[in-house]
Formats: C-alpha cells, structure tokens, sequence
C-alpha cells in the first residue's frame, strides 16, 4: 500500500524581517500565499529508508538523510517508535532552490504520508510541531492557503483570500542559498535600526478583498535588495516582466526566482510569452493562488 500527498509551492506577499536574534534566526512578519505549483510525495513500505526523485530538477535534490522529506519520516517515526522503512518519492515541480519551498513543502508532505501509512493518530497541532522542528516554512506548506507567520516564520496564523490571484514565476539559472541571502541582508543593514516587523493591514485587507491591484500596490520582501545584490541579474528579469504589463514583480522569498502578479489569466500568460523571450530567464510557470495545504490524493 502506498500513500500519495500532493504540495504546494509558496510566495511571500510580505515578507519583513527584523534584525539576527541571539539564535542566528530573523523576527519575520512572512505573509505566506500557496499558489498551485506541485510537488507529489509518495511513501511505500519497504526494507529500509530510501529517497528518490524525479522531475526537472532532480539532480539538484539531495537523496540522502539530509532531504527534508527523509528527515520528516524520521522525526515521525522516531516520536512513535517505528521502523522508518519507507521508499519515499519525489515527483518535483517546484523549482529547487528557488524560494518557493520546495525542500519545505516535501517536508510537510512526506510527514503527512508517512502519517497515513502508519495511522500515528498525530492530531494537526502535533503534526505543525514537528513541522516547525524541520524548518521555519515547513509548518505552511503542510496547512496551505494563506497565512501570516511570525516568529522565525514558523508561529501561523491563517489569513482570508477574497479571490483567485495570478501570477508569472522566472525560474532563473541555479539557486541562491537561503542563509547566504539572510546573510547579505545582514550586511546591507549593518549599522542602521532595523524595524520590528509587522504585518501590512493594507496587504491583509487586500488579500480578504481578492484585489489584485490593491495587492500590487502593497507587495513587499525585505530580502529582496539582499537577493539582488548577490544576484543583480534579476534587475532585468523584475524589469521584462513590469514592462509586459504585470501590475508588480518582486523576488520570491529569498530568490532567485521573480514572481509576477498578473491583472487575470490572460494578462499572466502575455507576461510569462514577454519574459520567456526576453532571455532574462530560464523558464517561466504560470499559477493561481490560493493553492491548499498539503493533502492526502485518493485514487
Ligand atoms: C526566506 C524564506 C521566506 O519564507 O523562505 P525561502 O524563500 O528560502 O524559501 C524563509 O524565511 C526560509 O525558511 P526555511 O528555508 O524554512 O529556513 P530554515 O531551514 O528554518 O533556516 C535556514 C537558515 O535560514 C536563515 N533564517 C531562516 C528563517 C528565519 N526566520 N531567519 C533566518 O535567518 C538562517 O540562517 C537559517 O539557518
Ligand atoms: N526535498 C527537497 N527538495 C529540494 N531541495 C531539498 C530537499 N531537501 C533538502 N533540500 C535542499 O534544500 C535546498 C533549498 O531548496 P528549496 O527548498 O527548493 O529552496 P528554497 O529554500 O529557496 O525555497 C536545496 O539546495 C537542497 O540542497
């Protein structure tokens, strides 16, 4: 018997970051939408723990213990004294490295399998828990939708959509190292008063309303000057996209991917063609958002 969770991708809306507490994390205000990018994560019994992985991108993805979706399945089995001899695979569509969660949203679907399969009986409140102990995005892509998380990211508070969102990502060449851009966020800011972060109630109220050119207008991610610095490539890809009529651009996440937000589906795939040949980017998705949680597939 094996078990299926389809996962979604992520884009910060807002993302405000505060200065380094003592434990190396940021204080984060991250508005976090889950747009209909997906990975699928299948778990099967078998005679050991064992990852594999295809897709696009599956090179770049880890297949030893150090894959988050391997670390789910231990963490899980270890909390209620299994064995944890799953094969576990990944059929990746979300970009690697990319700041779309990929590594996080495998995370969050590999613990819900593997949940399935071995009937724990882990309520949700024990499942984002474990979630939180993988990493700061992981507990969002297990509950989906939109949400505003603060402490490290990983303390969720659910959010209204109002409305379908479009949007255009530019997946660019390679990745860009999540800490490395914390890092460089650091450097920009060295010596001047970093605010405490706090979420936009002109971006909530966007969000509750489904206005896209309200949202446009209240878009954010204090990594972005980080991003750009380490990447200034992605000045261009920002620019094709606004000029070809997206109502906003920014960097998702930590980068390097650009996200786009499109007036409605037709706008979206004039700006994905204008980005796809103005050579400023690998390849481009086009998605809508709201996207759920991560959830089980029945066949
Ligand atoms: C920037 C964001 C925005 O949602 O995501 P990505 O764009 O990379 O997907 C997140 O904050 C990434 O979260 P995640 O990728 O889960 O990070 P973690 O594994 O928890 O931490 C990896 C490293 O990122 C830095 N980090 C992460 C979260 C945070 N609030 N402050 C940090 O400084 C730390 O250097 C940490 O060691
Ligand atoms: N299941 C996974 N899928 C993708 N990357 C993973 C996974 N597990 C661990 N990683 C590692 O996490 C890094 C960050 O990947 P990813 O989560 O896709 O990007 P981001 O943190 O920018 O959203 C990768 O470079 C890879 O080494």
């Amino acid at each position: 018997m094996s078990v299926t969770v389809r996962v979604p991708a992520k884009v910060n809306v807002q993302l405000a970051v505060g200065a380094a507490r003592p434990d190396g994390f940021h204080g984060l205000a991250n508005v976090f939408l889950a747009v209909g990018l997906y990975d699928e994560v299948t778990v099967t019994p078998a005679d050991a723990l064992r990852v594999t992985c295809s897709g696009p991108d599956a090179a770049q993805v880890p297949l030893d213990r150090t894959n988050l979706a391997a670390r789910a399945a231990l963490a899980l089995a270890e909390r209620y004294g299994i064995a944890p001899d799953v094969h576990i695979h990944i059929a990746k569509d979300i970009p690697v490295a990319g700041g779309m969660a990929g590594g996080s949203a495998d995370g969050a679907a590999a613990l819900l399998a593997c949940d399935a399969l071995w009937s724990t009986g882990a309520g949700q409140e024990e499942l984002l828990a474990i979630c939180a102990e993988l990493g700061s995005d992981v507990p969002f892509s297990l509950l989906g939708g939109a949400a505003l998380g603060v402490g490290r990211g990983e303390l969720l508070t659910p959010v209204e959509v109002g409305g379908t969102f479009h949007w255009v990502f530019a997946v660019a060449d390679g990745g860009l190292s999540t800490p490395a851009v914390y890092g460089e966020f650091d450097r920009l800011t060295a010596g001047t008063d970093v605010p405490e972060p706090a979420a936009s109630p002109a971006l909530l109220d966007a969000l509750r309303k489904g206005d896209a050119a309200a949202l446009a207008d209240t878009l954010s991610n204090d990594l972005q000057a980080a991003a750009l610095s380490l990447r200034p490539s992605l000045a261009g890809t920002l620019e094709a996209g606004t000029a070809a009529g997206a109502l906003a651009a920014l960097v998702s996440g930590s980068g390097p991917t650009t996200a786009f937000l499109a007036a409605d589906e037709e706008s979206a795939r004039k700006v994905a063609g204008a980005l796809a040949a103005s050579g400023t980017c690998r390849s481009t998705r086009v998605a809508v958002s709201p996207a759920p949680g991560a959830t089980v597939q029945r066949p």
